[in-house]
């Protein structure tokens, strides 16, 4: 069983991490991965519908409003709503190494309570990479970018091949999203990795 902290810790010989030539200019939107995906796709009815931005260097940031679907107690966000919004924008933070990449682990400290109505201002940024390991932290703020803290986050994202998702997702949404001209770009995208 692997520690709970020691696994989030970058070893010694990890690297900074490089912000791909290809990342679009900070403050434009990354696009979604994947239309359905709770996380960030535009059709997916359940979603968060989080429109994730470029930031400075390897980060990226997001505003999650939270919405009365959001709750898990009277007027406050569910922590699974805020962990999801948390790792959606690490998740995208791939965008910016141009790698793909899913969580490994991602452990989440809950500051606040955060009410229905909340603008949730999340930032999310790569603090090492070591092999196929990437570390990553995020944070979400209420109100503003510098509002207070209200939630924060640390991960491992794991690098894989695109095989991950056609190997292991079911067939039905993968013969979908390969006949779907837009959702091979965005695959496109991520193989061409100078
Ligand atoms: C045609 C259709 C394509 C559709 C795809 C669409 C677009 C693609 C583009 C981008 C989208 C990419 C991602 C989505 C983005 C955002 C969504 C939010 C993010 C998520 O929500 S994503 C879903 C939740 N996520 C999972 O569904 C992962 C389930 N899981 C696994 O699939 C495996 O578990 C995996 C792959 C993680 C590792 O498996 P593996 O066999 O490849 O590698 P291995 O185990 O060897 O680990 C290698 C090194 O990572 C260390 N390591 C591994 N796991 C660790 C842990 N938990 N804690 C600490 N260290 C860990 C090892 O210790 C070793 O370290 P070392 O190298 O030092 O020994």
């Amino acid at each position: 069983m692997r520690g709970p902290t020691t696994s989030l810790t970058p070893p010694a010989d990890a690297v900074a991490p490089a912000r791909h030539s290809g990342a679009p200019a900070p403050g434009e939107p990354l696009g979604s991965h994947y239309d359905h995906c709770f996380g960030c796709g535009g059709k997916q009815p359940h979603g968060l519908h989080l429109e994730i931005r470029a930031g400075e260097g390897v980060s990226a940031t997001a505003v999650l409003t939270v919405r009365e679907e959001h709750q898990g107690a009277p007027g406050l966000a569910h922590g699974g709503v805020l962990a999801a919004a948390l790792d959606e924008t690490l998740g995208a933070l791939g965008w910016m190494l141009r790698t793909i990449a899913v969580t490994g682990r991602l452990e989440t400290d809950f500051v606040r309570p955060v009410p229905v109505g909340t603008e949730l201002h999340l930032r999310a940024e790569v603090t090492a990479v070591h092999g196929r390991k990437i570390y990553a932290t995020a944070a979400g703020r209420a109100g503003g970018p510098e509002g207070p803290l209200a939630v924060r986050a640390a991960a491992l994202f794991v690098a894989v091949e695109v095989e991950h998702f056609t190997e292991n997702g079911r067939d039905e949404e993968i013969r979908a999203a390969m006949a779907d001209p837009d959702q091979v770009r965005v695959v496109r995208a991520f193989e061409v990795n100078p």
